[in-house]
């Protein structure tokens, strides 16, 4: 399909109306007038690549899943995932209440165990003054639910004293939210302590607000050319079991996790450094970075993968209400809370991670990956037009798909 027929499958599909699709095209959606009101010193706006993921199916329900992103063969190897997924019944996925945490630093203590008992004590007028403000979140049943305390010693400034405030942000990331509490609690907390607060900010380490993700695919629908399905899931466990004891190979592993994740985060207005950060933090909580996924072979020989990952997304606040293609991002999506949207992000970040592995543990990357860097390749070579899919064509065809390929064909084409 061409992009305007694909726009039309999708609002048939969803439902959406013209003026979401009209946000989602190329004309430019993001007007110069919102982006000046979005950040700093703004000269213009920034484009990526939006494509649809389809297939998903997530807890019985059927997505089209948004993806922003300039990487080729990602929104196809999810949707061929997805595919395969389908026949052992999709995703399912779990997640837990949407629980922040902001941190307060005391420092100038003389009794920083005294400090934190006296803190404990006062647990429900602490959380009482954090609820004080956000009326809209304590109305929609979020805000502080609990405190946490901890005593650390630094060898050049002494111990400190940091106090968690444990935040329920319902629908929204939550960072604003959170650092506007830790802000406004921090005088009291001097009174309390008698120290001296320094940093009041979120966490981005959102282990609290946990997406888990799984996937179950029987054996046969993973057969993959001459490779049969035993073969292939075996493949994809071995490949697994080293990202399980080698950073190296984790920190690649996690990559391909993050191609699917990320540009769902960013199709819907979301911040992606925070969901990067968490991300990256939770899968060093042993002390040593790992995978942040499993694969593993059940009894009856199915093919069992599992994704657990924080993950601190809104459908309200920050950019998701102020970017027009996010709102419409969001309607195409058709989720209606903002653990919905999480839980959904992450089962794409468990496909993308089962397309690399199984890619990688049998025909390699390469091949799949370069067929769709192929357009890329010729534009790069100079090709315009419909010059671009006849030497993308012919470079795959030669089996060189590079830019020299691309430029010598190219030549040969214009000299006709
Ligand atoms: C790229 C493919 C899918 C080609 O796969 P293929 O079998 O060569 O191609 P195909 O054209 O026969 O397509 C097969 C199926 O893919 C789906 N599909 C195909 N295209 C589309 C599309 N446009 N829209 C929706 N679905 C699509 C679709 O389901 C289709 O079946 P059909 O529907 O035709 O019966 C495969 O080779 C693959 O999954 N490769 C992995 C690619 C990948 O992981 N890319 C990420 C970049 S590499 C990287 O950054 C991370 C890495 C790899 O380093 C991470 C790591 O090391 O762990
Ligand atoms: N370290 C980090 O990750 C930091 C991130 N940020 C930025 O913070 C922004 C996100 O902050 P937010 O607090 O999410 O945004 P926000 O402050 O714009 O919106 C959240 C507010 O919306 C209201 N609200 C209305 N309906 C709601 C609902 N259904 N659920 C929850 N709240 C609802 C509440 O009053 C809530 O406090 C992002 O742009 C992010 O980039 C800011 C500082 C640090």
């Amino acid at each position: 399909m061409e992009p305007e027929a694909r726009r039309k499958a999708v609002s048939l599909a969803t439902g959406i109306d013209q003026s979401a699709i009209d946000a989602l095209s190329d004309a430019p959606a993001l007007g110069l007038h919102v982006a000046n009101g979005m950040i700093e010193n703004v000269i213009g706006t920034y484009e990526l690549p939006l494509g649809v993921a389809t297939n998903f199916k997530v807890n019985g329900r059927d997505y089209l899943v948004p993806m922003a992103v300039e990487e080729p063969s990602v929104v196809a190897a999810a949707s061929y995932m997805a595919k395969i997924a389908r026949e052992g019944g999709g995703f399912r996925t779990s997640s837990t209440a949407p629980i922040m945490r902001a941190q307060i630093q005391i420092l100038g203590l003389g009794d920083p165990f005294g400090a934190r008992a006296r803190l404990l004590a006062d647990r429900d007028n602490i959380i009482e003054k954090a609820n004080s403000r956000d009326t809209v979140l304590i109305g929609l049943g979020g805000g502080c639910k609990d405190i946490e305390v901890e005593v650390f010693s630094d060898s050049l400034i002494g111990s400190m004293v940091i106090l968690h405030l444990l935040v329920d942000v319902r629908d929204a990331m939550g960072a604003n939210t959170v650092n506007t509490m830790a802000e406004s609690v921090a005088p009291h907390v001097e009174k309390i302590t008698g120290g001296k607060v320094r940093l009041r900010i979120l966490s981005n380490l959102a282990d609290k607000r946990l997406v888990t993700a799984s996937v179950r695919v029987p054996t046969d629908a993973l057969k993959s050319g001459t490779h049969d399905g035993a073969e292939v899931s075996q493949g994809i466990v071995e490949a697994c079991a080293l990202a399980l004891i080698d950073p190296y190979r984790a920190a690649t592993h996690n990559k391909g996790i993050m191609n699917g994740i990320d540009p769902v985060v960013l199709a819907t207005g979301n911040d992606w450094r925070a969901v990067e950060a968490g991300a990256h933090a939770f899968a060093s909580r042993s002390g040593r970075y790992k995978s942040l996924t499993t694969w593993e072979i059940a009894k009856d020989g199915a093919l069992v993968g599992t994704l657990e990952i924080p993950m601190a997304l809104g459908i309200v606040g920050g950019a998701t209400r102020t970017h027009p293609a996010a709102q419409a991002a969001l309607k195409l999506m058709g989720v209606s809370s903002a653990r919905e949207l999480a839980e959904v992000t992450v089962a794409v970040g468990l496909a993308q991670n089962m397309a690399a592995l199984r890619a990688l543990a049998t025909e390699g990357i390469q091949r799949g990956h370069m067929t769709l860097h192929a357009r890329n390749i010729a534009i790069t070579a100079g090709a315009t037009g419909s010059e671009i899919d006849h030497i993308a064509k012919a470079i795959i065809a030669e089996e060189d798909v590079s830019v020299a390929c691309a430029e010598r064909l190219l030549e040969g084409l214009k000299a006709v």
